[in-house]
């Protein structure tokens, strides 16, 4: 299995512009988060990649072809998003039956696992289900075809807080049985942070961060202290946003802070999760960001 590579794509919607010059890397074997505020692009990306939609330039290759078109490549990924694409009819293991036939295999005992443990029926119609529950027998899916690239676009809409946690680890259990490369697109960024090694921002069509997710923390400093302690060690530095409360002041910086800085006593350094990141790198203010 090798490398899945975007390079410069770019897609228009007549004239809005909605990815613009994507270019990143999918290792085999990774399980990656694409994270972006609604409207970012996240859904137009993960279409393009797996031959939904064309691009108005750019490429998608494996093994340095491309997949438009090439069934080859197209039978070795799936794309889990909120079109249905089966019939309202349709019983759950006849999907199941159909997804075997267009893929060739299906890992039945993976599927059989799931389906007790997540309480779905076999014998019922896919129509008769929840917006939930069709979320869960598309994620059933997804894990049990034969495929070694996986993409999950909003993967848990509709499901309960107990369905998320039960497929957060089955997702893992999944990877530990048999690697592949995982691609999560999603708002819920504080519960897939522990499970991606690698996160991408995307933010009105462009990649603002490609980064290790343990980097990217390790990057992220929340800098508290009086209001004037604060703006003079945080002058010059990459400072993403920040909050006041009366004298208070947290600045938010990303990228590393100068070693030289004489840090103030009463001045606190902290780590900010990725959530925080986000919020601050995508909120529309100025930022710099450095690859
Ligand atoms: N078929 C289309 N025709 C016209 N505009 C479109 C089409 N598909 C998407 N867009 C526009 O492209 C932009 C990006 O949409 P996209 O669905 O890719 O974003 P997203 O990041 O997945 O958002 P969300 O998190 O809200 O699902 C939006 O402004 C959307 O209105």
């Amino acid at each position: 299995m090798t490398q899945l590579k975007i390079n410069h794509l770019s897609r228009k919607f007549g004239h809005h512009e909605v990815l613009k010059d994507v270019s990143l890397t999918l290792e085999p074997n990774k399980i990656y988060g694409l994270l972006g505020r609604n409207g970012a692009g996240k859904s137009t990306l993960l279409n393009i990649i797996s031959n939904r939609i064309f691009p108005s330039s750019g490429s998608v290759k494996i093994d340095d072809q491309s997949v438009i078109e090439n069934d080859r490549l197209l039978s070795n990924m799936f794309l889990m998003s909120e079109i249905d694409m089966y019939s309202e009819r349709m019983k759950i293991e006849k999907i199941f039956k159909q997804t075997e036939l267009s893929y060739g295999s299906f890992d039945w005992t993976k599927a059989r696992q799931l389906v007790q443990k997540f309480g779905v029926k076999l014998d019922a119609k896919f129509g008769g289900l929840s917006t939930g529950y069709h979320s869960i027998v598309k994620l059933i899916i997804a894990l049990s075809v034969p495929v070694d690239y996986v993409f999950f676009d909003e993967p848990v809409l509709g499901l309960d807080a107990n369905h998320r946690e039960l497929f957060y680890q089955e997702l893992l259990q999944t990877y530990e049985d048999r690697p592949r490369t995982f691609l999560i697109s999603t708002h819920l960024i504080e519960e897939i942070a522990p499970i991606v090694e690698h996160v991408f921002i995307l933010d009105k069509g462009k990649i603002l961060i490609d980064g290790e997710t343990q980097s990217i923390v390790a990057n992220s400093y929340a800098i508290t202290g009086p209001n004037q302690a604060v703006e003079q060690y945080t002058d010059g530095l990459n400072v993403i946003g920040h909050n006041t409360l009366g004298g208070l002041r947290t600045d938010y910086v990303y990228g590393s802070l100068d070693d030289s800085r004489v840090i103030p006593d009463t001045v606190k350094i902290e780590h900010v999760d990725l959530q925080k990141l986000f919020v601050y790198l995508t909120d529309g203010g100025d930022y710099n960001v450095e690859k």
